[in-house]
């Protein structure tokens, strides 16, 4: 299939960005996949196969790896960002001064930069000085890579960028629904992975399923209480970049950051758990950002605040789940 202004880019070869370029090179986009390491872009371009993120799947021959960012940008159309956040600002500089004016700009990472308490499209719009969409929602990378029935939100600042982008990320198998809340949607994704940390400390203490719910359920309602002080839209918490996408985390063992919560949960210790892979669990970082902006915006988060002194506070888990549940009695809604 022929398109016009096919280039895409994708910057980040973890397992995300492995999955969403093969979809696109499937489609028949000239796509190249930007590698942190060197050597991976070599394994990937002689091998066809990600053997340090996604191992065991087939990548599509017209997929180009390289570790030259230049090369990775120069002749692009469309530019997805799929970096871990803390270290997007790094590799945008480096490549901006390669990145055409008339490039359009996506991003589906899931985190908030730690001090500027940036989310990834407010760093690359501030080095890039352009608009930047984002793709979000309830995506394991493993599942869509298998072609599992999928649905995501995909934001932009523009209606016509929306149904341009919606075209070229939808699959029979993926499925694209357009949205006009970019802030909604990165911090629905950004956060979920702090709530998804506390349902895997609850699921490793043997907590049961009714504090699962009750997390994810009141996990919700401060991303959504932070969400609408920072802008966002109320409803966009409802949607697949909210609801959707943690529900899945807070659940799914495929999920990292449940992961690393559930061996917290059975007592490791978080620079062991760390240490062990090396696949990004954003939620980590994330947590230090969602607690300062919970200070910054005034909002009590209380599922935060206890993950936050889990991870940098060497609060046990368990007094943790006590603290939670002994907090002063409260209505379940504001006003009511
Ligand atoms: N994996 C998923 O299922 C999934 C789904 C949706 C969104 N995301 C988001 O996508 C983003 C990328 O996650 P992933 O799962 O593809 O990654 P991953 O955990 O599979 O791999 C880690 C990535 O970090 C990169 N990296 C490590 N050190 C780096 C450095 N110093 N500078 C730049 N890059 C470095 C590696 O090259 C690799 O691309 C995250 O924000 C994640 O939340 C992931
Ligand atoms: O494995 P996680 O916890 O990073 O979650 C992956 C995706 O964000 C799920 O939508």
């Amino acid at each position: 299939m022929n398109y016009p202004n096919s280039y895409i880019s994708v910057i980040g070869a973890g397992s995300w960005g492995t999955t969403l370029a093969s979809l696109l090179a499937e489609k028949g986009y000239d796509v190249t996949l930007w590698t942190y390491e060197k050597e991976l872009a070599e394994h990937i371009n002689k091998q066809r196969i990600n053997n340090i993120y996604l191992p065991d799947v087939v990548i599509p021959e017209n997929l180009k790896a390289t570790h030259d960012i230049a090369e990775a940008v120069t002749n692009s159309r469309y530019i997805l960002n799929v970096v871990p956040t803390q270290y997007i600002r790094t590799i945008f500089t480096q490549a901006k001064p390669y990145i055409k004016d008339e490039s359009i700009i996506i991003s589906a990472s899931k985190g908030i930069e730690n001090n500027t308490l940036m989310t990834p499209s407010m760093v690359i719009k501030e080095i890039l000085n352009k608009p930047v969409s984002v793709i979000s929602g309830p995506s394991f990378a493993k599942e869509v890579m298998a072609k599992m029935p999928t649905a995501v939100t995909l934001a932009t600042e523009d209606k016509e960028t929306g149904l341009l982008l919606q075209e070229i990320f939808n699959t029979d198998y993926f499925r694209v629904y357009t949205h006009d809340d970019v802030m909604g949607a990165e911090i629905g994704g950004a956060l979920k992975n702090v709530i998804a940390i506390a349902s895997g400390i609850c699921d490793g203490l043997g907590l049961g399923y009714n504090s699962r719910a009750a997390l994810i359920t009141r996990g919700l309602s401060e991303i959504t209480r932070l969400g609408i002080s920072m802008n966002a839209k109320e409803i966009t918490f409802s949607g697949l970049s909210g609801l959707g996408d943690l529900v899945l985390t807070c659940t799914g063992p495929l999920s990292r950051n449940y992961s690393v919560g559930y061996k917290l949960g059975q007592g490791l210790k978080l620079s062991d758990i760390i240490s062990q892979t090396k696949s990004v669990a954003e939620g980590v970082t994330t947590t230090l950002s969602a607690y300062d902006l919970s200070k910054k915006y005034a909002i009590d988060m209380p599922i935060t605040e206890q993950v936050y002194l889990t991870l940098y506070k060497e609060k046990s888990p368990k007094e943790a789940v006590r603290d939670l549940m002994n907090r002063t009695l409260k209505s379940e809604f504001y006003g009511y």
